[in-house]
């Protein structure tokens, strides 16, 4: 073993011992640690500085009590959380997650990937995140309003334009980032830096909705093409229902593909004539109800109990837009069986590492979450130069620099893949590119 190579070990030896009880965590960070080895070997001051146990740990982790009241006048506390990651690069930067599973371990997973993610964006954010195990399902308007009250109550201290900007994830869209920024604005006065992926009218930047399923068929195009290949006539495999997936469908359409399922935690949606994207959209943002519902609206649709990973059809490219390790060893080799060429990510690690190892194996190309899905946090950094400047971009400005960013993103990925000779590994790329930037600026501002 290289001393490199035993330098990576004894860190996450460190990780195993101090956080035994983050899965998540663990398994977000030992995928990097793992591909860095080649750029640490390329500069031997970075394990001098033992910069790797700086990077994994983050500077800063909130918990906190969110108490709020249902309708029925019943009382309620959840768990807070916000993990300010990495600041090397600029303030910290990431979602809010409302889901029952949320716990540290979460929060940590998806922070990590930020810092990386964010500097691939090439634009000046560090990484957090933060959320709460509340769940938003089947809660009245008025009940989401009072638990983003509480929870900005709290959070209102740690945040600000040039220290920390929160915007949403799953469970948290425009309602939810319109109560949080109500809530901050009546406790610190009118700062719409503070928030990304808000409200057309105080603020918020036109295509930030659409940003990261947009983005994330700008990345597999730029992909699919550096093989010589096209998106028109693919067909396409989709897994969630939510902001990211229902952008990810209208572009695909757009460019050519068809999508042929969606997706929510209860079964999937099988439409061989191609999905409308329209018909989630009012299905998900309008009437807030199951995907189910696509089945009763559209004669060529089929809707299937379980996992749309255990559907067996032929297709050519998947795209999971639903939440992490959707994707098991065994569904990975269904894709295999299916015939898939490319496998990209609109959510954050929706593949187990098992799962990538059969990708790997059978040379299917995959763009992983942190390169794939970076355009939504993009274009909320577009949002806070729109509001810096106190200007608002058109939409066809901000699509346009969204575009450029991703397909940025692709060749940055496949530059550090020649550099190392690393045989078409763009998951490897991404983790080198996104931290040669950071390590770079951490070594430059010193021991802080
Ligand atoms: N919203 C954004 O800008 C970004 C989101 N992401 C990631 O994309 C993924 C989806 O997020 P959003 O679309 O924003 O959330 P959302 O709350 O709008 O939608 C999530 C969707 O996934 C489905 N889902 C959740 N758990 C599932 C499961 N176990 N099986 C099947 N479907 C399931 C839900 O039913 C829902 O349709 C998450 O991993 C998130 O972290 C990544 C980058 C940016
Ligand atoms: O827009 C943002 O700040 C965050 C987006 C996000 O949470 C993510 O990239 O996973």
């Amino acid at each position: 073993m290289s001393n490199v190579q035993k330098y990576i070990e004894s860190v996450k030896d460190v990780i195993q011992h101090r956080d035994p009880n983050q899965p998540e965590f663990q398994q977000a960070v030992f995928t990097v640690l793992d591909s860095l080895a080649p750029s640490l070997e390329d500069h031997p001051e970075w394990v001098e500085a033992d910069l790797l146990s700086r990077l994994v740990e983050p500077e800063r982790a909130i918990q906190f009590q969110v108490p709020w009241e249902s309708d029925d006048g019943k009382f309620h506390v959840n768990r807070g959380f916000r993990v300010q990651f990495n600041s090397a690069i600029g303030p910290y930067k990431g979602g809010l997650r409302l889901h029952p599973s949320v716990n540290l371990s979460i929060v940590k997973f998806l922070g990590f990937e930020q810092i990386l993610k964010n500097s691939l964006t090439a634009l000046p954010i560090g990484g957090a995140k933060g959320g709460s195990e509340f769940d938003p399902k089947g809660k009245s308007d008025n009940e989401i309003m009072r638990f983003c009250q509480s929870f900005m109550t709290e959070l209102q201290r740690h945040i600000g334009p040039d220290l920390d900007v929160p915007a949403g994830d799953i469970g948290v869209g425009g309602r939810e980032i319109g109560y949080l920024f109500g809530a901050y604005k009546r406790l610190r006065g009118y700062q719409n830096g503070v928030l990304t992926g808000k409200g057309l009218t105080f603020g918020g930047s036109l295509a930030r909705t659409e940003a990261t399923g947009f983005g994330l068929l700008y990345y597999t195009n730029a992909l699919v093409k550096a093989q010589g290949d096209s998106l028109e006539g693919k067909r396409i495999k989709i897994s969630g229902a939510g902001n990211v997936a229902t952008y990810a469908i209208q572009k695909a359409t757009e460019l050519g593909a068809k999508v042929i399922t969606v997706s929510d935690s209860n079964g999937y949606i099988y439409d061989p004539k191609g999905i409308n994207y329209k018909i989630v959209k009012k299905i998900k943002e309008v009437e807030r109800s199951r995907i189910k519902e696509y089945a009763d609206q559209v004669a060529s649709a089929e809707y299937h109990g379980g996992s749309v990973w255990d559907f067996d059809v032929d297709y050519d490219i998947a795209l999971p837009c639903a939440t992490q390790n959707e994707i098991s060893k065994d569904q990975a080799k269904l894709m295999i069986k299916d015939g898939i060429k490319y496998i990209c990510e609109g959510a954050n690690m929706p593949s187990t590492p098992d799962a990538i190892a059969i990708y790997r194996e059978n040379r299917v190309l995959y763009g992983p979450a942190k390169a794939a899905n970076a355009g939504g946090v993009a274009v909320s950094a577009l949002e806070m130069s729109q509001n810096s400047e106190r200007l608002a971009w058109s939409f066809e400005d901000v699509d346009g620099r969204l575009k450029l960013l991703m397909e940025n993103i692709f060749a940055k990925s496949e530059a550090a893949d020649k550099k190392y000779g690393l045989d078409k590994d763009y998951q490897a790329g991404a983790n080198i590119a996104g931290f040669e930037k950071v390590a770079t600026a951490m070594m430059t501002q010193g021991l802080v």
